[in-house]
């Protein structure tokens, strides 16, 4: 890797028996970069981000955070390194409130924080994404954005050295929609170092510093977002019909 890459993917690999889902991939997010994953379903994005945060471990290749090897490790300790996501479906303790969910994210992340610290942390992430006053409402009251806030904000509880977000913007409203990449834009411009993978393709042309497509496991195209989505291969294995 060069020396200025926040993370980088070494010639990684995950094979689910004889299916190999991530087959060779290697790239480099440099930091402040915001990097949109692309391709078509069952492509390999989301095996992707579990091997960047450890839900999965690689069947070969490497893994690298500001240089050091992260794929050997546990997901929590990952976590700990400062690798954040949010999940293409939500995942939150419905029970608990947004604070409580916010504060989960300071507790057992990057930066940790305890009591007080954390309940601050949380409450001005919670303003930060929009939903102040409401830190005191169970998250399964929440609706659907509102839960996709409070996730976002407990991603960024722990100040993640990369944040990962899976489809966070996938089953918003056009309106919602603007919202939610303006706040994605928010957090590229306060220099986040971010992967985003993402089917809404104007969220990637208004977002993206480069983009990587990957297709049937394979990296087929690496780039800024101009030049790699009118690439003619992009264009036939994804875009011919994801995007007309
Ligand atoms: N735990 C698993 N066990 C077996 N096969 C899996 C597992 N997870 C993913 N796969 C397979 O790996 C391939 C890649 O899936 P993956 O979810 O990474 O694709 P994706 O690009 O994220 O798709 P989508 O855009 O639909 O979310 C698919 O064929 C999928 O069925």
């Amino acid at each position: 890797m060069t020396e200025a890459a926040a993370l980088s993917v070494h010639a990684a690999r995950k094979a689910f028996g004889g299916l190999v889902a991530v087959n060779d991939v290697s790239f480099e997010v440099r930091p402040g970069a915001l990097l949109g994953l692309i391709g078509p379903n069952g492509s390999g994005k989301t095996t992707m981000l579990n091997l960047i945060s450890g839900a999965l471990k690689p069947t070969a290749g490497a893994i690298e955070l500001g240089g050091e090897r992260i794929s050997d490790l546990p997901a929590h300790r990952i976590a700990q390194r400062g690798v954040a996501r949010t999940f293409q479906l939500v995942r939150m303790l419905p029970a608990l409130d947004a604070e409580e969910n916010v504060m989960a994210g300071a507790v057992f992340g990057h930066t940790r924080l305890w009591g007080e610290d954390a309940r601050k942390r949380a409450r001005d992430l919670l303003d930060r994404v929009g939903l102040r006053g409401r830190a005191h409402v169970p998250v399964g009251a929440f609706t659907y954005i509102d839960q996709k806030r409070v996730e976002l904000a407990r991603a960024l509880a722990s100040d993640p050295r990369v944040l990962l977000l899976d489809e966070w913007l996938a089953g918003l409203n056009p309106s919602e929609l603007k919202i939610g990449i303006a706040l994605i834009d928010e957090l590229r411009r306060e220099g986040r170092t971010i992967i985003m993978v993402e089917h809404v393709m104007d969220a990637i042309r208004e977002l993206c510093d480069r983009c990587v497509v990957m297709s049937g496991g394979q990296k087929i195209a690496e780039g800024g977002v101009a030049e790699t989505l009118s690439d003619p291969e992009v264009v036939r294995a994804y875009l011919g019909d994801e995007d007309a």
